[in-house]
């Protein structure tokens, strides 16, 4: 069955969505700002800000009416940076109706109050058809056709299938999961760590600490998320364990590539504008590290990120907080101080 999509935003992980449904005969529009960008896309097939080597499809139709592209949707992917995502949400509020569908595929917090994206689609009085898109998908590996998964997690059912209808391809997969705060939580989190992580490579450290980091990372996202309700076990999968992989290990990532920068001695400023698109972890970090100590979280590892980036602590500190820390079962998080299964 054809269905009428629309993606909001115009940066590299909507376009990547918007192409493979095109390209899978669905009617797509992309809505973005900037006219340039949509007159570019239109005529010449490229989005060369955000994605500069991928060819779109013919029938993807870039578009700056947001009001046309709401109306004539059932499906709408959310893809703004969770800095403006509330915004662009308030302002389709008023042309939602009950039977639409509303996707969060941002990985971040509202800067404005601790709240996830999902919190802030579920907020519009009109559609509770709402999901989340989360997994391992750095945007230039989904375009150069490497083979992906991905999670699409919501309570109800119709909009799983919708969703995975709407994305599956020969190099795209789609699993379920009903556990909406965690592949939300996990998507958001392990931002942060994707920074330490390449904070770590660049000052050259083993593969024996790398996999410590991750680990311990994999265990500090879990307890924060668990503590918010999540199912831990979430954290065992793709938009888990898998996400964090890919994030914490690949220079495409741009939080890896902020933490790289300030490694390499560029400050935290100068890392995040070289960039020039969004590296959501620094915002989430100061989000997470407060409502860590509001809830008395332990989480060393953000808290000497924290300390790092917005304290002027030393860098051998952040790793070596591994190291004295007072946390001392290894699976704690999933089994109960790891008594559950010895
Ligand atoms: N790029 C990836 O590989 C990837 C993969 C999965 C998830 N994500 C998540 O998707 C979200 C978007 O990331 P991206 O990589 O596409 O970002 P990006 O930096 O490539 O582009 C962001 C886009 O949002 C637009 N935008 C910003 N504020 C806006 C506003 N107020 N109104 C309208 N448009 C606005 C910008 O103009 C730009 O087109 C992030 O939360 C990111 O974590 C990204
Ligand atoms: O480039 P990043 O660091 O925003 O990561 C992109 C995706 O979230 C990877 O799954």
């Amino acid at each position: 069955m054809k269905h009428s999509v629309c993606v909001l935003g115009g940066g590299s992980f909507g376009t990547v969505l918007a192409n493979i449904m095109a390209k899978n005969g669905h009617q797509v529009s992309q809505w973005m700002r900037n006219e340039d960008q949509v007159e570019e896309i239109n005529l010449t097939g490229l989005n060369s800000r955000y994605l500069p080597n991928a060819p779109l499809h013919c029938e993807l139709l870039a578009t700056s009416n947001l009001e046309q592209a709401i109306r004539d949707s059932d499906t709408i992917f959310v893809s703004i940076p969770s800095k403006s995502f509330e915004q662009v949400v308030q302002r389709i509020e008023p042309l939602l109706t009950a039977d639409k569908i509303l996707i969060s595929t941002t990985k971040g917090f509202n800067p404005n109050r601790f709240e996830l994206m999902s919190d802030i689609m579920r907020r519009n009085p009109t559609t509770q058809k709402i999901g989340v898109l989360s997994g391992p998908n750095l945007a230039k590996e989904i375009a150069a056709g490497h083979m992906t998964g991905s999670v699409i997690a919501s309570s109800d059912e119709e909009v799983r299938h919708q969703v995975i209808e709407l994305l599956k391809s020969p190099t795209f997969r789609l699993y379920e999961s009903k556990d909406c705060t965690g592949v939300e939580l996990a998507g958001a989190l392990k931002n942060i760590y994707a920074i330490v992580c390449g904070l770590a490579k660049a000052m050259d450290v083993g593969e024996n600490t790398m996999s410590m980091i991750m680990t311990r990372s994999l265990a500090e996202m879990s307890r924060f998320a668990v503590s918010f309700g999540a199912n831990p076990m979430t954290f065992l999968g793709l938009a888990g364990m898998g996400d964090l992989i890919a994030t914490c290990t690949s220079p495409l990532s741009r939080n890896y590539r902020v933490g790289y920068a300030i490694g390499s001695g560029q400050s935290l400023g100068g890392a995040v504008l070289a960039i020039g698109e969004v590296a959501e972890g620094v915002n989430t970090l100061k989000m997470v590290v407060d409502e860590a100590h509001k809830h008395d979280l332990y989480m060393p590892l953000a808290e000497g990120l924290s300390k790092l980036l917005f304290e002027n602590a030393k860098l051998e500190s952040l790793i070596g907080s591994m190291m004295t820390g007072e946390q001392k079962w290894d699976v704690e998080f999933a089994t109960n101080k790891g008594e559950k299964y010895v």
